[in-house]
Formats: C-alpha cells, sequence, structure tokens
C-alpha cells in the first residue's frame, strides 16, 4: 500500500510575510493527517520559517530546486546539506519550468537526482511532454526519455524514496488538466518501465503523482486511479482552504 502524497509547489509566489499568514491558517484548520504525506515546497527564503511553523504538525516542508554540487563557487545555488539542515525532506527535481524557462537539460538533472538520492534529499522527479508531442502521438517517447535519462547509473537501492510527478506541460497552470484516463495511462507506463528497469518491488513501491491544474473539486477524480499516488499542485497549493480541502480530497480517496 503507498502512502498517498499532496506536494503543494508555492513557485515564486508568497512573501515570507504572506508565507507565515498561510501557514497560520493553514494550521487552524488542522494537523496534517496521518495518511497522507502532505508537503509544502515554499520559495528557499521561507523554508526556515515553514521548518519552525511545521515543526510537530505533521506537515513537511520541501524544496523547489537544489544544485548538483557540494559546495563552493556556485553563485546563486542552494546546496543539499543547507537544505537538510533545515530539515528539508524532499526536493522537485527537473520541474517543466526549470527545463523550459533555465534551460536544464537531462544531464543536469541527471546530476542533481543523482546528489538528492545520495545525500538522502527524497527527489520528486518531474516529467512530461508538451502538446505538441502529445499531439504528434510522441508524449510516451518523450517521458520515456526523461525517465532514463534521469535515472542513468542508478540502482535500485538508490530509488528506494523515488516520487516521480508527471506533469504535462499544455495542463500546467492553464486550468486544463488531462483527463483521469490520460494520466493514469501515463501513470501506468512510468509504472512498467519502472518495473521492466528495476523490478517489480520497485515498482510497487514508488509514488508517481499528477500535476497540471489539479483543484479540490477535481482531485477526487485523479485519485481513484489505481497508479496515480497522489498530486503535486501548484495554484491551488497557495491559498490554506484550498491546500487543506485538496489534503482531504486525498484523506478521502
Ligand atoms: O508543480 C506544480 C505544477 O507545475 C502544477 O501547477 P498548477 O497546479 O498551477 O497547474
Amino acid at each position: 500500500m503507498r502512502k498517498p502524497i499532496l506536494a503543494g509547489n508555492w513557485k515564486m509566489n508568497l512573501t515570507y510575510h504572506q508565507a507565515e499568514a498561510m501557514v497560520e491558517e493553514l494550521l487552524s484548520l488542522g494537523k496534517a493527517p496521518e495518511s497522507v504525506e502532505s508537503i509544502l515546497l515554499p520559495n528557499f527564503l521561507c523554508i526556515p520559517l515553514l521548518a519552525d511553523k511545521l515543526k510537530g504538525t505533521g506537515y513537511q516542508v520541501g524544496a523547489q530546486n537544489m544544485s548538483s554540487e557540494d559546495q563552493g563557487a556556485f553563485t546563486g545555488e542552494i546546496s543539499w546539506d543547507m537544505l537538510k539542515d533545515l530539515g528539508v525532506s524532499y526536493c522537485i527535481i527537473g520541474h517543466s519550468e526549470r527545463r523550459t524557462l533555465y534551460l536544464e537539460n537531462n544531464s543536469q538533472i541527471e546530476k542533481k537526482l543523482r546528489k538528492a538520492v545520495k545525500t538522502g534529499i527524497k527527489p520528486i522527479l518531474c516529467v512530461g511532454e508538451s502538446l505538441e508531442k502529445r499531439q504528434a502521438g510522441e508524449a510516451k517517447k518523450r517521458i520515456e526519455g526523461q525517465v532514463h535519462r534521469a535515472l542513468v547509473g542508478l540502482d535500485r537501492e538508490d530509488l528506494q524514496d523515488l516520487v516521480i510527478a508527471y506533469e504535462p506541460l499544455w495542463a500546467i497552470g492553464s486550468g486544463q488538466a488531462a483527463s483521469p484516463e490520460d494520466a493514469e495511462d501515463m501513470c501506468l507506463t512510468i509504472r512498467q518501465w519502472i518495473e521492466k528497469g528495476y523490478g517489480s518491488d520497485l515498482a510497487e513501491k514508488i509514488r508517481i503523482l499528477y500535476g497540471g491544474s489539479v483543484k479540490p473539486d477535481n482531485i477526487a477524480s485523479f485519485m481513484e486511479k489505481e497508479n496515480i499516488d497522489g498530486a503535486l499542485v501548484g495554484g491551488a497549493s497557495l491559498k490554506a482552504k484550498d491546500f487543506y480541502a485538496l489534503i482531504e480530497g486525498v484523506q478521502n480517496a
């Protein structure tokens, strides 16, 4: 039985004070239920705040990105031990906005993923196809390439905490979510690749999330699918009431 995940990627939203108000409101709604891994991924500046406020509440704090290097002359970067020092458990690797806007390529993503798994940061590897690739019938080929390139050289032991988020680019922030059937088909396909490459134990264990215009009113339709183990949510994670409703949606599935 895989424990579901509801992860809120705040992206470049919410100032320190807005984040503080959001978290206080969220905590007034209740603790995180034990049956769902509920993770907030704020900007780097808000990580210490959330780590402090969410201690002992059941909520976890994640990061949106990390360096593939340990330390040194890498201006603007944040390392794995800076994150761990603050209690960060998860980190998004290879979000499509990093790939498309900041030109992160498969080789950089592979290095980041390797650094995360070797240092005990649980990676949320994002994969997803563009509308052009989907319309050309190449969605699965595209995703397969992204998954395989990211996992190069890693073995089953390294991947025990791997989480993969399937996020079609055309569904992100568009209000046009993938159909639950298409999302399930892609998540099943990813699980089958993992099974082929690393065995059924790992394939049964890893969590595969759907992301892209997930809202409180559609979360249930994704959660009822066998191979969707939760959601990576952007816009709807910014408001405490919506985020809490999403967690309840996962919990009640
Ligand atoms: O990381 C989250 C995804 O990019 C989804 O964003 P969204 O829920 O705003 O569509």
